[in-house]
């Protein structure tokens, strides 16, 4: 019987993602090692400084060498790289997860570094962020209630799987499962392509020549849509990219739907604007209640 949360924990990637679940095991196993890795020496002293991590290291294998679990927390587009590089480091029964926003291309990656290990590699994704970044930015509760989707290949064995269950479970959220094609299809449509809508928005109105007088006016109805524009760009072109198949066809799909906007302008039929504006403020209100 294995003990409900890792003796030695290694972060990989210690920003808003990594740094909230170390916060959030802390709480309950105060006395777990987390030792923590990142590219960025700064945000690693900051980890330190804030007791989010006991060890900060720019050495991956020193990191990992000794966890029972590691907890990959950086840009999807990094995550093959780190697979590769840890892979012949990892301590033979560590548990492998992560918190990626996409997970084809992970899972693709995992099966081609990980070897056996891969049957320990239990994918996830928390449904709970901000468009903040970095360690400072971290949350002990930013899991609290929320869902955690993780997404288990036929490899994955009961153990490893319950245990990271077990670990969400832990800091508060609820976790559910999905096939990694369903989970990519899902968020490409209520994550990914507002993130990409909401740039697309702001970069158009900064383009203008009038653009500052246009933001001085720019009030909440703006702040609402364009909060998310605010998010990391590394992180938003590595998912983009990562499901690119998927927001291809949302994009013409929500472009249909503007010139079908368009169409009912030209011809200035307020029916069918209020009828549609009727439908998505019924769905939104129902969404909000349910949510
Ligand atoms: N921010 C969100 O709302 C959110 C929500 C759910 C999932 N995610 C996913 O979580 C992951 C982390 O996102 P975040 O918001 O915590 O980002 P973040 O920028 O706050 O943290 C990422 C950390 O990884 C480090 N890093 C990046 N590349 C690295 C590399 N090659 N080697 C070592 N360290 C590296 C960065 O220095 C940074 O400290 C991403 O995969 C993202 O898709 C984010
Ligand atoms: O609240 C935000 O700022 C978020 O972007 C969080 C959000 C989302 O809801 O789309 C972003 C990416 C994730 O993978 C999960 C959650």
């Amino acid at each position: 019987m294995v003990s409900k949360t890792p003796r030695r924990l290694a972060i990989l990637g210690v920003g808003l993602m990594g740094g909230s679940f170390a916060l959030a095991l802390r709480q309950v196993a105060p006395h777990m090692h987390i030792a923590g890795y990142d590219r960025d020496e700064v945000n690693l002293a900051a980890a330190r400084q804030l007791g989010v991590i006991d060890l900060g290291s720019v050495d991956l294998a020193s990191v990992v060498r000794e966890a029972d679990m590691v907890l990959m927390a950086v840009p999807v587009g990094q995550m093959p790289e780190l697979f590769e590089l840890m892979a012949p480091h990892l301590n033979p029964v560590a548990v492998v997860t992560d918190v990626g926003s996409t997970k084809t291309s992970l899972v693709e990656a995992a099966r081609k570094y990980l070897g056996p290990a891969v049957a320990r590699f239990v994918p996830g994704h928390p449904i709970a962020g901000a468009e903040l970044s970095g360690v400072r930015a971290a949350q002990e509760g930013l899991f609290q209630g929320r869902t955690v989707v993780l997404t288990p290949l036929e490899e994955t064995l009961p153990h490893p799987l319950a245990w990271v269950q077990s670990c969400w479970e832990l800091c508060g959220a609820r976790v559910e499962c999905q096939t990694v094609a369903r989970h990519d299809e899902i968020f490409g449509v209520v994550s990914h392509l507002p993130h990409l809508l909401s740039f697309a928005l702001v970069y158009e109105i900064a383009q203008r020549p009038d653009a500052a007088t246009l933001f001085r006016f720019a009030a909440s109805g703006f702040r609402d849509f364009t909060r998310i524009a605010g998010s990391n760009p590394e992180m938003w072109r590595d998912i983009s990219l990562a499901n690119r198949d998927v927001l291809k066809v949302e994009l013409v799909r929500y472009r249909d739907q503007l010139d079908q906007l368009m169409a009912w302008l030209d011809t200035a039929d307020g029916a069918a604007l209020e009828d549609f504006m009727q439908k998505a403020r019924t769905a939104r209100r129902q969404w909000q209640e349910g949510s």
